[in-house]
């Protein structure tokens, strides 16, 4: 039996602290979030360098240069690594698979430099290789230098020691041609993954965020969530001047279902309660877990009479609504406290008001909808 808990609510600081302790880890440089970001964009690292290769390969075809076969193949050996650097695989695999695709691009980018020369620029595609070792979260900054000076070294190498024409037979044009082609690349590439690279961080955040609000058991918004739709609910109500209601719900006796049946059949309960309330509830409604067994349902536009005929809507709906546990009907019962907020009235207290009724129709008998006074409960000690 709910105690009443006007003098127990969770202070909301209590949420931006939850909030910022979350936060903290993600200063570290690899974090979960980032290596799955890594492992994302190195796939889509593939789907270019295969995208590449094939634009080279035609525009070879097409100047009539035989190492279009080369470039094919060099494309071809990039396929298996579009699998191979999938999140799903062991970070082991993920590694070597890696240092191969790492491998391919540099031995390609050197191949095509050292045949067209200097002034046709493939070295500069060594270029889009700096975003990576900079997003990369298991490496340490160390790591992550060593590479960039290592591929920079390449880069310099390549533009002040391999020949002005290479070994191609190619017109000056078609070079300065080509090295159009790859700085457009090089350009194209860089943007490419920086909008990628977006993308993948705003879904991610996107799925922590809704991970973060749901309650695991339910699916309904968890405590947090529901606590900060009662505060914008409040704020829109006072607004535009619309009637808002708030309804508690506590399941009665629900710790002896718990006993007599067990932890799983107590959740399979609470998971046909949501679902009754979800059906019950308008498209404008909300509902979240509160706690335990207990449930706090937003009603706008409503004012206490309609909230009072729906949470008599909702208790006749979970008594007539058994579920099957371990084999037969279990009739539930449950209480409702239900309070409208009244103007220039703090939210938290409309909540409070809700929560005493609760607390009255437990005392009272259960298996009933009490209405809240307009005016402030007395603070009721603890039991
Ligand atoms: N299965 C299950 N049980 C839970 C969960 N959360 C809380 N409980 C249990 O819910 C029970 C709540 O017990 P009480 O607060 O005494 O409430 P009650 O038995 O419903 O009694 P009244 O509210 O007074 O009718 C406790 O036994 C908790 O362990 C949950 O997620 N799953």
């Amino acid at each position: 039996m709910p105690s009443p808990r006007v003098t127990r609510r969770c202070p909301p600081q209590d949420n931006a602290n939850a909030v910022a302790d979350e936060a903290a880890g993600e200063h570290e440089s690899d974090t979960p979030f980032v290596r799955t970001i890594f492992r994302m964009m190195m796939q889509r690292a593939v789907l270019m360098a295969i995208a590449v290769g094939l634009i080279h390969s035609l525009v070879f075809l097409g100047l009539g240069e035989p190492v279009w076969q080369a470039t094919l193949i060099f494309t071809l050996a990039c396929l298996p690594f579009h699998s191979l650097l999938s999140a799903q695989r062991p970070f082991g695999v993920f590694c070597a698979s890696l240092f191969g695709f790492v491998c391919i691009i540099d031995a390609a980018v050197v191949y095509f430099a050292l045949h067209f020369g200097r002034e046709a620029g493939f070295h500069f595609l060594l270029i889009s290789f700096f975003p990576f070792i900079a997003i990369s979260g298991r490496i340490g900054y160390t790591m992550k230098w060593l590479l960039m000076l290592l591929h920079a070294l390449l880069l310099v190498y390549l533009d002040k020691q391999i020949s002005v024409q290479g070994m191609t037979t190619l017109s000056p044009y078609l070079i300065s041609v080509l090295r159009a082609i790859n700085l457009g690349v090089l350009a194209c590439l860089l943007a490419g993954l920086v909008m990628h690279y977006f993308r993948i961080a705003t879904g991610l955040q996107y799925e922590l965020e809704q991970h973060a609000s749901t309650d695991a058991l339910t699916g309904l918004a968890n405590r947090r969530r529901i606590q900060a739709a009662t505060l914008e609910a409040a704020s829109d109500s006072r607004r535009h001047g619309y009637p808002l209601s708030l309804l508690l719900f506590d399941l009665d006796h629900f710790k002896r279902i718990n006993d007599s049946y067990g932890h799983a059949s107590g959740d399979a309960v609470l998971r046909h309660i949501a679902q009754i309330l979800q059906v019950e509830l308008r498209s404008a409604d909300r509902v979240g877990r509160w706690g335990g067994e207990e449930f706090l349902l937003l009603l706008p536009h409503t004012d206490l009479d309609s909230a009072r005929l729906v949470a008599e809507r909702i208790r006749q709906r979970v008594l007539n609504l058994p579920p099957l546990v371990g084999g037969k009907f279990l009739t539930l019962s449950a209480t409702l406290g239900v309070a409208t907020m009244l103007p220039a009235e703090p939210v938290e207290e409309t909540l409070a008001r809700a929560d005493f009724a609760l607390y009255e129709g437990k005392y009272a008998g259960r298996n009933r909808v009490v209405a809240a006074e307009a005016t402030a409960p007395e603070q009721v000690p603890r039991h």
